[in-house]
């Protein structure tokens, strides 16, 4: 079974300027409101048995950099190194998604059309989507696809959110929405990941809207 310690000081230093890079940006894009999202991309191999990955510390004003935004922590959400920061308060979920699907990134931001929809359809449990060309943005490239995009509860008891997690993840959808909270999403790299989470945040805009131009509310 691998080791943190096999990790050179280049590696980490590598998965920290990627987490940076997205979070510059997503930052940009007003996509981290009053400190909200978080951050985290797998450092080595996935082995279910032990894998590390990097994570944002939690609390952080997410659109300034400092030297202490990031840390490691394992399979369980433990630190790997001594330090005084503390993990994102999200951090089970990762670590559930990981496990779930051996995902090289999980990226999460709160947006009002991820909260709307969150809302709006969380009575079906998931947001239905049809035929949206951005669903290729999903690796999905099926003629006129459906899909259904899980929503699970959102308690403030974090570790109350993972079974569902576990549950409710779709195959072939990469990524789940937390009730009135936000959005999950995950690939196999950083690059990934982030073109997942750009074509969810379309897709709920679109959502959304369409939602309205029926009911004759633009
Ligand atoms: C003020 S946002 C509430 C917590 C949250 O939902 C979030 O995404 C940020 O938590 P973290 O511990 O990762 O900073
Ligand atoms: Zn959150």
């Amino acid at each position: 079974m691998s080791s943190f310690e096999q990790f050179t000081l280049e590696q980490k230093q590598q998965s920290f300027d990627e987490l940076r890079d997205v979070k510059q940006l997503f930052a940009s894009r007003s996509w981290f409101p009053g400190t909200s999202g978080n951050l985290s991309v797998r450092i080595g191999d996935f082995d279910p048995e032990q894998f590390y990955f990097a994570i944002t510390a939690s609390g952080k004003d997410k659109t300034v950099n400092t030297p202490e935004d990031f840390l490691f922590v394992d399979k369980h959400g433990q630190a790997c190194e001594k330090t005084n920061l503390r993990p994102s308060a999200e951090t089970l979920i990762h670590c559930e998604i990981y496990r779930l699907t051996g995902a090289g990134a999980i990226f999460h931001i709160h947006s009002v059309f991820n909260n709307v929809i969150s809302e709006y359809f969380w009575d079906r449990k998931s947001v239905p989507v049809d035929g949206v060309e951005l669903i290729k943005g999903l690796n999905n490239w099926e003629e006129e696809a459906h899909i259904e995009i899980p929503i699970v509860s959102n308690f403030a008891d974090i570790s109350k959110i993972v079974p569902e997690v576990t549950e409710r993840l779709q195959p072939g959808v990469p990524g789940i929405l937390l009730r009135k909270h936000g959005i999950y999403a995950w690939g196999a790299n950083a690059f990934e990941a982030k073109r997942h989470i750009e074509a969810f945040e379309f897709i709920f805009e679109y959502v959304y809207r369409l939602e309205l131009l029926k009911k004759g509310m633009s």
